[in-house]
């Protein structure tokens, strides 16, 4: 029976590295509509650089175990990262080589490659037939190899080499071994024989056109190498040895995508199993991590044997070196870099003060070689040149974008918190959220006296008229019958008593009624159905709910998982599709964003805006008409 050995070394968790090595794509002009140059590029076979976001006149340098620069060839790249750990698949080790990267940075080029330049998967076929073919008859081993291949697409599990075939299950054995009943497994006896199925197989992977790659892999490809080992006498040993070759699909912005319906489902499956990676990663490679995440897609699921543990593990991120791919290489290579740090802290990040990038920007010539000013004042006149139009600073224009900006910055937030957080500062954020939570409250019971305070005055000061029902609370509406509770204030009353918001427009609120429809105007929401009998309350509201929204806003950008778990409608799994979402997208810049996240249909999102204002004991129960 086939059996799974443990490295030499032992095998223990603490051994298992993630090798990683980056591999920057060619520049291309097509890709760089407004001629901006590179803006990244390597510095020696293991440094790279790339333009600090925060300042244009800085770079970020990053160090990995391996960087192949542009001109880099298809075979070096092999020899360097790969070659090294296919002979322990003889010995009855798994290995896998998997390339991440955003979309269009290279991934398929470096797997598959072409005809002409063949890259990983067909050489690292070949080079397993050439090492077993020169194992000495005498070590008493017979060998057989044997190739799977298969899709995750839109997490199912899909046999390319039997298309027909319907989504497979994942199994682990008693030896924890990971295995995939019914997917076909077939004998290979040459090279010859592999690209015969392997060819036709390929051809059966979803791939689509995107705005960003017009064959872009909407799947992850995995290629499954088993060589099996048996003794030729008692006791027959056997040992497996496995080797996975993935081709990643690309991890995705689709703000610039332009994906939707199906594309956008895709992009959502691809981009959740890739963040699941980017954990398994971190808990591999963390010193202190328990349990590794596995489970949390198929891919890493799939993964398991061969990622962590005694296996041989390498990726190679892919990059692109154009600008509009800025945010995408930047979220590569702190990925990338995180996933390094921690094994033998070989991540160095500095910044220089210098700009070294060679490629002339149109801002630099404009500038006039201003390079020594204050990198705050640039910001400001590059800032002012966008406004008048004087200055077509498109590099930059395209870094300071405030959405890139924000994304960012909730990037690195991310990052540094990913690292750093031990339980004391879950709890400390905990204790500070509650407090912004009671500070909410005490508002809102504020805005609920002064309410009932002017209302009682506005008693005094009328004779009764016909619409005015005092609301003892008029914050709190009554989901069911809006219009029951509703304070309605005529203009009348809003004269005499002029509350401070409304002093601005009290002139104008001259006590005829004609003018009620101008006084309405000023508070009347966009859609213009709300606020025709109530303005005042209204306004008050407004206010209360902005806060509500912006304290929403910052438990679903800054909120643990439990924390987002204590919202109303989220539950374990959308909790951690929401982290997913932050950690891809950055920071939701509006509640209505949370619509993106997979899962979660329209009708959820209504439910989640409602119970939030209605249910949940923490916050103000009311409900905006217009959200639900
Ligand atoms: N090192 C390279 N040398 C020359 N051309 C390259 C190189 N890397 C990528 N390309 C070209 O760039 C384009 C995009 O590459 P590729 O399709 O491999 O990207 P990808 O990362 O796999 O994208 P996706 O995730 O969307 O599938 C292709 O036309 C490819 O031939």
């Amino acid at each position: 029976m086939a059996q799974r050995l443990n490295a030499p070394d032992g095998g223990s968790k603490k051994n298992s590295t993630v090798r990683v090595a980056v591999r920057l794509r060619p520049y291309m002009n097509r890709q760089d509509e407004k001629g901006e140059g590179p803006c990244v590029r390597g510095l020696d076979s293991q440094n790279l650089e790339i333009i600090n976001w925060r300042n244009a006149t800085e770079t970020v340098k990053y160090h990995f175990d391996a960087f192949h620069g542009e001109q880099t060839s298809q075979q070096e790249v092999f020899l360097s990262s790969v070659k090294p750990i296919l002979p322990h698949i003889l010995n009855g080790q798994n290995a896998s080589v998997f390339a991440y990267g955003p979309t269009g940075a290279g991934k398929t080029h470096t797997m598959l490659g072409t005809r002409e330049q063949p890259g990983v998967i067909p050489r690292a076929v070949r080079e397993v037939f050439n090492l077993v073919n020169a194992k000495d008859e005498d070590e008493g081993w017979d060998y057989r190899i044997g190739m799977s291949y298969l899709e995750i697409y839109n997490e199912k599990v899909l046999d390319l080499l039997s298309p027909s075939s319907q989504d497979l299950p994942i199994r682990e054995d008693k030896d924890k071994n990971i295995l995939i009943p019914g997917l076909t497994n077939t004998t290979i006896s040459s090279f010859s024989d592999f690209d015969k199925h392997f060819v036709p197989a390929t051809l059966n992977r979803t791939t689509a056109s995107t705005k960003l790659n017009q064959r872009s892999s909407r799947s992850h490809a995995i290629l499954l190498i088993k060589v099996v080992r048996t003794q030729r006498t008692v006791p027959h040993r056997q040992q497996t040895g496995k080797l996975y070759l993935v081709d990643l699909a690309g991890s995705e912005d689709n703000r610039r995508t332009g994906n939707q319906g199906i594309r956008l489902k895709e992009s959502g499956a691809i981009n959740l199993s890739l963040f699941a990676l980017s954990k398994v990663v971190d808990a591999l490679n963390s010193a202190t991590a328990g349990r590794v995440p596995y489970r949390d897609s198929k891919l890493t699921r799939l993964l398991q044997d061969s990622l962590g543990g005694s296996a041989h593990s390498v990726m190679i991120t892919n990059i692109a070196p154009e600008y509009k791919y800025y945010f995408d290489t930047f979220t590569a290579l702190n990925f990338a870099a995180k996933s390094k740090l921690v094994v033998n802290k070989p991540f160095t990040r500095e910044t220089v003060a210098v700009p070294v990038l060679p490629a002339k920007r149109p801002r630099e010539e404009h500038e006039g070689g201003g390079s020594g000013s204050a990198p705050h004042k640039k910001k400001q006149k590059d800032k002012k040149s966008e406004l008048d139009g004087s200055v077509s600073s498109a590099h930059y224009h395209s870094l300071s974008e405030q959405s890139v900006v924000d994304r960012l910055i909730a990037l690195e937030k991310m990052i540094m918190s990913c690292r750093d957080k031990d339980e004391q500062s879950v709890l400390r954020d905990l204790a500070r959220s509650r407090k912004e939570i009671q500070e909410l409250k005490e508002k809102q019971k504020e805005f609920e006296r002064t309410t009932a305070r002017l209302s009682e005055r506005a008693k005094e000061n009328s004779t009764e008229l016909p619409g005015f029902k005092n609301s003892a609370a008029p914050l709190q509406r009554n989901v069911t019958n809006p219009n029951k509770q509703r304070a309605v204030v005529q203009p009348l009353q809003v004269c005499n008593l002029q509350p401070p918001q409304l002093l601005a427009v009290s002139k104008q609120s001259v006590c005829v009624k004609e003018k009620k429809k101008k006084l309405s105007d000023l508070v009347e929401p966009p859609d213009g159905k709300e606020n025709m009998e109530n303005p005042w309350g209204s306004q008050l509201e407004e206010a209360v709910l902005d806060q509500s929204k912006q304290k929403i806003l910052h438990i679903l950008n800054t909120g643990s998982f439990k924390e987002l778990k204590g919202l109303q409608q989220i539950g374990d799994k959308k909790a951690k599709l929401i982290l997913g979402w932050r950690e891809i997208h950055g920071h939701f810049t509006k509640l209505e964003e949370l619509i993106k996240v997979e899962g979660m249909t329209q009708k959820r999102f209504s439910s989640f805006m409602k119970y939030l204002g209605a249910l949940h004991p923490d916050w103000p129960a009311f409900v905006n008409p217009r959200w639900s």
